[in-house]
């Protein structure tokens, strides 16, 4: 299977190196970037080949995954359209961009499946929301998900509105975990760890726990009480937590990252 990336980005980068050497070989990927330096790099590491625009390999390609900024994406469908195979399977990895808008602008490509990955792809852990828009064959839907699965788990959704929440809470969700660790980490310098034990204790303890909590079958909260004695200082801390609104704030940034997916595929699907 021939598969090109159109933006060769953060993102992108984390899929390739997932799937190089492991789902397919790095000379099955090709990278379309203007940005050189990100080529070199993405070359390097696993012997990928390269475009600074979209060429005669994309044309040969099997799945075409558009990895370029929202903002980006209809300039790149307008020059992709007279290259794209009709019979081959579009991937959006773009938060926002709606299918219908996608498949106008690619000239009415019907095989098109839009995905929410998330950056722990870069080390198999990542976990994507799929859609598939009407026009994608089995075959094709089962090459979306083989791609996927290779750098993580998948979750397949009936409902295209559905993958702005999936953005919201896992395609935006390692960074929050990443700022939650900064503030572990922050506490325990001020309590007077060094930096790197802050880490060390943070970051194993979050991992740990989520490992747990993957394993289980009883519901968080429950995990949660097993960790809270009574009058004991998981309780302090969770108190703590509750009097400043901790929870409520996670909830309401998962729902402005989701509203902000919706917004973004309004604004830049408008004609
Ligand atoms: N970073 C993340 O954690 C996630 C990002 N996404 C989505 O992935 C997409 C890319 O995001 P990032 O990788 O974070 O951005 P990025 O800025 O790191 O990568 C975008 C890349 O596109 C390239 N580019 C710009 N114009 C181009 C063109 N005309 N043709 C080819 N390449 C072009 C840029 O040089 C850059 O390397 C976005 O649509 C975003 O919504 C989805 C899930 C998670
Ligand atoms: O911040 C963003 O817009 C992208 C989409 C999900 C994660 N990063």
């Amino acid at each position: 299977m021939k598969i090109a990336f159109i933006g060769g980005g953060n993102m992108a980068s984390a899929l390739i190196s997932g799937l190089a050497g492991k789902f397919t070989a790095g000379s099955n990927i090709h990278v379309v970037d203007p940005n050189a330096g990100a080529l070199d790099k993405l070359h390097a590491a696993h012997g990928v080949t390269t475009a600074g625009t979209v060429d005669a390999a994309v044309a040969a390609s099997d799945v075409v995954v558009l990895s370029v900024k929202p903002q980006q994406m209809r300039d790149v469908a307008a020059s992709l359209k007279q290259h794209l195979r009709s019979d081959a399977l579009v991937l959006s990895i773009a938060a926002g961009i709606r299918g219908a808008d996608l498949a106008r602008w690619l000239g009415g490509h019907a095989a098109i499946v839009r995905t929410m990955p998330n950056t722990p792809a870069l080390i198999g852990r990542g976990i994507t929301g799929m859609v598939a828009m009407q026009g994608v064959s089995d075959a094709q839907k089962a090459a979306a998900d083989a791609i996927m699965k290779a750098v993580g788990e998948t979750v397949w959704l009936d409902d295209e509105a559905m993958i702005d929440p999936v953005t919201g809470v896992s395609g935006s969700g390692p960074a929050y975990v990443f700022y939650f660790l900064e503030a572990m980490q922050q506490a325990a310098v001020e309590l007077g760890l060094s930096a790197e034990q802050g880490r060390e204790l943070a970051v194993a303890t979050f991992a740990g726990a989520a490992e747990l909590a993957k394993r289980s079958d009883e519901p968080l909260s429950v995990l949660r009480e097993r960790v809270t004695s009574k009058g004991g200082t998981t309780y302090a801390a969770l108190t703590s937590m509750e009097q400043s609104g901790v929870k409520e704030a996670v909830v309401n940034a998962v729902k402005a990252a989701s509203a902000r997916g919706r917004e973004l595929g309004e604004e830049l699907g408008r004609d």
